[in-house]
């Protein structure tokens, strides 16, 4: 028998999201009689205590006798307990100077931490995440702070309303103007936003439509790597896979949009040594006429100009002046409306963590009862007993770097 605890969220702002929702958790005891499910009271999280206790499940403070605890950011130090088995994104894989120490803390306590970013099948694609929440949140926004800035009508936050279905009711109510909308990305991201964009029943259009022709509605184009960069010799990309290994033999092709579009809603995954999607220069000049960005992916001072830093669900849109490079007053008429929140599916916590909690079930729960046949634990464990495992030992200069402070 194992137990594995769902743990009450710790970290600032607070986070409502949760490994498994009640109905979710429902479905692996069914599924999985050998385990046992205790649940740690919460008050911030979507799901009352009440609801897990409506379901048939154990709340409660004390998750000592736990042997997995399953969370979603990173735990306070104070809070970990010693000798368990951790599931959680700790944000120390790029070896973020963050959380430094609380990887040395993991160590120190003797804990098995298997971070969710790294449950990966044997090809290295990721299994678990919000990426598709993000998508869906984030064009949300892009059209609220087309609203914000254009005054063509008014949106309520994301986060004040249940659902994705909500956010779609809530969107079908608008009339967008006959702009142009730029999407990036054809991964979990992309597509989520995608996902939105077709609820509203906007047209999709060809790449060479997008850029040749006019349309007397809103229509939007999504792109994906070839379709925004070519070979340094002027050639379409032949093979993704050597774009995303030897970036530097290639270039920016994604200007010709920025001629065009009115709205550029983000949701590419950007590699170091990339080409970058346009430079501040490229937005002082007269032909760049894109007016509100939301920048899903999010990369500050990356490969798009206009994302000088991350705004939050509080405050999420901020102006970029094209003249001097410099934030100014999103409602100034110069200004480049920017939406950067970095922490987009908070703001769908009930979704996010129903679609979270069936990932978790179909990809990661079989391999405690399977001896982890697939590999997926070995793959994810970064410590035991005290140390790093092997995959991620080239952690261990950030690691000792704590120790020496
Ligand atoms: N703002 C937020 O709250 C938030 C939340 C989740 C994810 N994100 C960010 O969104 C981005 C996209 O995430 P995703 O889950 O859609 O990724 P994904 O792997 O599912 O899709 C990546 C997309 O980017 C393209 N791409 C370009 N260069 C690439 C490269 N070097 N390697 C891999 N793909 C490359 C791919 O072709 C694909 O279209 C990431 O940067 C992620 O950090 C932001």
């Amino acid at each position: 028998m194992i137990t594995f605890g769902i743990i009450k969220e710790r970290k600032s702002p607070p986070d409502r999201r949760v490994v498994f929702s009640p109905q979710a958790l429902a479905m692996a005891k069914k599924q999985f009689p050998n385990a046992r499910f205790k649940v740690e009271s919460s008050d911030i999280r979507v799901f009352s205590d009440q609801e897990y206790r409506d379901a048939g499940f154990e709340v409660t403070q004390d998750i000592s006798d736990c042997d997995v605890l399953l969370g979603v950011k990173e735990v306070p130090k104070d809070a970990l307990l010693a000798n368990k088995k951790y599931f959680f994104f700790s944000h120390t894989i790029k070896k973020q100077p963050y959380n430094r120490e609380l990887l040395l803390t993991i160590l120190e306590k003797n804990i098995e931490l298997f971070d969710h970013e790294v449950i990966t099948d044997q090809q290295g694609m990721r299994l678990i995440g919000f990426g598709r929440y993000a998508g869906i949140v984030g064009a949300y926004n892009a059209m609220r702070t087309w609203g914000l800035k254009f005054g063509d009508f008014t949106l309520p936050k994301a986060n004040e309303l249940e659902d994705q279905s909500a956010l779609i009711n809530t969107l079908s109510q608008i009339t967008l103007p006959a702009i142009k909308i730029v999407l990036t990305g054809k991964g979990k991201v992309g597509n989520g936003a995608k996902e939105m964009l077709d609820a509203m029943q906007l047209c999709e259009v060809s790449v060479h439509e997008f850029l040749n022709e006019s349309f007397d509605e809103p229509v939007y184009v999504q792109l994906d790597v070839e379709d925004y960069v070519k070979t340094n010799d002027d050639q379409p990309i032949a093979d993704k896979s050597h774009f995303y290994k030897n970036p530097e033999e290639y270039k920016n092709d994604f200007l010709r949009f920025t001629e065009v579009s009115d709205l550029f809603i983000a949701g590419h995954f950007y590699g170091e040594g990339a080409p970058v999607f346009y430079s501040k220069e490229d937005i002082a000049s007269n032909s760049f006429k894109i007016k509100v960005v939301a920048d899903i992916s999010c990369d500050i001072d990356g490969p798009i100009a206009t994302t000088i830093r991350s705004s939050t669900i509080a405050d999420p849109v901020f102006g970029f002046d094209p003249q001097s490079g410099k934030e100014i007053d999103f409602k100034d008429p110069n200004a480049i409306a920017v939406m950067a929140v970095d922490n987009l599916p908070c703001e769908l916590p009930k979704d996010a963590s129903e679609g979270f909690g069936q990932m978790f079930l179909d990809h990661v729960l079989p391999a405690f009862f399977e001896a982890d046949a697939d590999g997926i634990l070995e793959r994810a464990r970064m410590t035991q007993q005290g140390k790093l495992t092997k995959r991620y030992s080239y952690l261990k200069e950030y690691v000792d770097e704590a120790k020496a402070s």
